[in-house]
C-alpha cells in the first residue's frame, strides 16, 4: 500500500482538521474518498463518523493512557490514537489488523519514529481495557454530547432529551423518496424487491420507504434516471404539508442542494418554482440535481434577508423556508456537527431566522400558505421562533401544525424514523381582526 492511502491516517488528518480547525466533513470527506476504491472510500467514513461519536470517551481514555497530550506537529498522531481505539472497541477489524495498520499510519505521517509509541499506547488499551472503560465515566463521555448542548436538551426537553441524544449516536437509517411521475411507491418497491434488497413504507409520508439494507445509490433500481432520491423521511414532510398544486408559483427559499425543488416537482411538475439559496457552490447541486431528475426550475442565488434584491415585489402562491439552523436534528446523519457547533451559534441562527421569516412574508400572497422547516431539535429555532411571529404579524394564521400555545409540529430522531425536524404551516389571512 502506498504511505498516502494508509486509511487510518488519513482518518487522523480529517479528524484533526474537523476538531481542531472547526472544518464540516461534508466539504473535506468527499475531497479525501476521490483518490480512494469503495471499500477505502467505505473504511474512511466509518473511521471519521464513528470517531466523532464518541470523541469524549475516546478523548478520556487517551488521556487516561498517555501521560502527556501530543502537540503541535504530532497532534495528527493524537488522532491517530483515537482512531486506533475506536476500531478496537467498536469495529469488527481483527484487532491485530487494527494495531498494524494503525501503527502504519504514523508512517505515513512522516512520524515513523512515533511507531513504538502508538504500538505501547494501544497495545496497553487491549490489556486493561474494562478498567480504564470504568474510569471514564461522566456525563459527556456517556452521552457523548458536549456540555452545553446536553444542557440545552435537559431544559427544553425533560422527558425526551434521553431519547434524542440515544438516537443522535446511532447510525441513521436509510430513506428515499420515490418519484410518483415514473412509479408508485409498490412499483418501485418491486423493482428492489428483484434486486435483493427490501424496504418499509412509511404510514404517513406517501413517497417514503425505509431500506431493509442501506445501499449505495447506484444499486437504487433507476437512481441514475431520476425514479428515485435519498432523502431523510422527516424531511420529506415539508412538501406534504406545502401541498404544491399545478401551475401555481413557488418560492423554495434555502433550497440548496434542492430536495425540496425536486420534491415539489415530482408532486406539481407544472408548478413554477424559483429556487433560491446564499451559497454559490450549493446551488450547483440544485442544477444537479433538477438534471438528473429532468425537471426545470429558476435557480438563482439571493440572500433570504434581502428578498427585493432578487424578487423585486413578486408574490408567491406558496413559499417553502428550509431554515439555516443548529442541525441539532440531523447529528446521526452529520457527527461532526456536535463538535462544530457552539452554544452562541443558536442565538446568532435563531436572529438570522427571525430576519428572513420577517423580509420574506409580504412576498406570500393573501390567501398563501409559507412552511418554516428546520432540522433542529431546539425551541428557540422552532416553536419559539414560530410564536413571536404570530404575535408579530397579525395576518398570519397557523394550520395543520400544533397549537397556538405550542405551533409547529416537533419531531425527535428515532432508530427506525425520521430525523429531527420541525415544521410550521401559516397562511395569510385576507382581513386579520
Ligand atoms: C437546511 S439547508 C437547505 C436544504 C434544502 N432545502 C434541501 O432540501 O435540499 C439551509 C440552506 O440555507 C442556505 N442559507 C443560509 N443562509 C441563507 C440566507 N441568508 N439566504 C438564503 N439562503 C441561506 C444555506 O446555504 C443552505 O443551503
Amino acid at each position: 500500500m502506498k504511505k498516502q492511502n494508509n486509511v487510518r491516517s488519513l482518518a487522523a488528518v480529517a479528524l484533526e482538521r474537523v476538531v481542531e480547525k472547526g472544518e464540516s466533513l461534508s466539504t473535506i470527506l468527499p475531497v479525501m474518498q476521490k483518490p480512494l476504491n469503495d471499500k477505502d472510500g467505505a473504511l474512511l467514513q466509518e473511521l471519521c463518523f464513528g470517531v466523532l461519536r464518541m470523541l469524549p470517551r475516546l478523548e478520556a481514555l487517551t488521556g487516561q493512557l498517555m501521560e502527556r497530550t501530543l502537540k503541535g506537529k504530532l497532534r495528527p498522531l493524537h488522532f491517530l490514537i483515537m482512531v486506533g481505539l475506536y476500531q478496537l472497541i467498536a469495529m469488527r477489524v481483527p484487532p491485530h489488523a487494527a494495531l498494524a495498520e494503525t501503527v502504519e499510519g504514523a508512517a505515513a505521517l512522516n512520524r515513523n519514529q512515533m511507531k513504538g509509541l502508538i504500538n505501547g499506547v494501544l497495545r496497553q488499551f487491549q490489556r486493561r481495557q474494562s478498567e480504564l472503560m470504568s474510569l471514564v465515566d461522566d456525563a459527556t463521555v456517556n452521552y457523548l454530547h458536549p456540555g452545553w448542548l446536553l444542557s440545552r436538551l435537559q431544559l427544553a426537553w425533560p422527558d425526551n432529551w434521553h431519547e434524542i441524544v440515544v438516537a443522535n449516536n446511532q447510525r441513521p437509517p436509510m430513506w428515499v423518496r420515490i418519484n410518483r411521475q415514473f412509479h408508485s411507491r409498490n412499483a418501485w418497491l418491486a423493482l428492489l424487491r428483484e434486486r435483493g434488497n427490501d424496504a418499509f413504507p412509511h404510514p404517513d409520508e406517501p413517497d417514503a420507504l425505509r431500506l431493509a439494507t442501506p445501499c449505495a445509490v447506484s444499486q437504487l433500481p433507476g437512481f441514475s434516471l431520476g425514479w428515485v432520491t435519498v432523502q431523510d423521511v422527516s424531511a420529506q414532510g415539508c412538501v406534504r404539508l406545502l401541498q404544491p398544486h399545478e401551475g401555481e408559483v413557488i418560492l423554495d427559499l434555502c433550497a440548496a442542494p434542492g430536495g425540496k425543488t425536486t420534491h415539489i416537482l415530482e408532486v406539481a411538475p407544472t408548478a413554477n418554482v424559483l429556487s433560491v439559496d446564499a451559497d454559490a457552490q450549493r446551488l450547483v447541486r440544485i442544477t444537479e440535481n433538477l438534471a438528473r431528475l429532468g425537471m426545470q426550475a429558476q435557480v438563482i442565488q439571493g440572500d433570504g434577508r434581502k428578498p427585493s434584491a432578487w424578487c423585486g415585489e413578486k408574490q408567491f402562491d406558496r413559499i417553502l423556508i428550509d431554515a439555516p439552523c443548529s442541525a441539532t436534528g440531523v447529528i446521526r446523519r452529520h457527527p461532526d456537527i456536535k463538535w462544530l457547533r457552539r452554544d452562541r451559534d443558536i442565538g446568532d441562527l435563531a436572529a438570522l431566522q427571525l430576519t428572513i421569516l420577517d423580509a420574506i412574508w409580504p412576498h406570500l400572497k393573501k390567501g398563501g400558505t409559507l412552511v418554516y422547516a428546520t432540522c433542529s431539535v431546539l425551541p428557540e429555532e422552532n416553536h419559539q421562533q414560530i410564536t413571536a411571529f404570530l404575535s408579530r404579524h397579525h395576518d398570519a394564521q397557523l394550520t395543520d401544525t400544533g397549537t397556538p400555545m405550542q405551533p409547529g409540529l416537533q419531531i425527535f430522531p428515532t432508530p427506525d424514523g425520521g430525523d429531527g425536524f420541525f415544521y410550521a404551516k401559516l397562511i395569510k389571512i385576507a382581513n386579520p381582526e
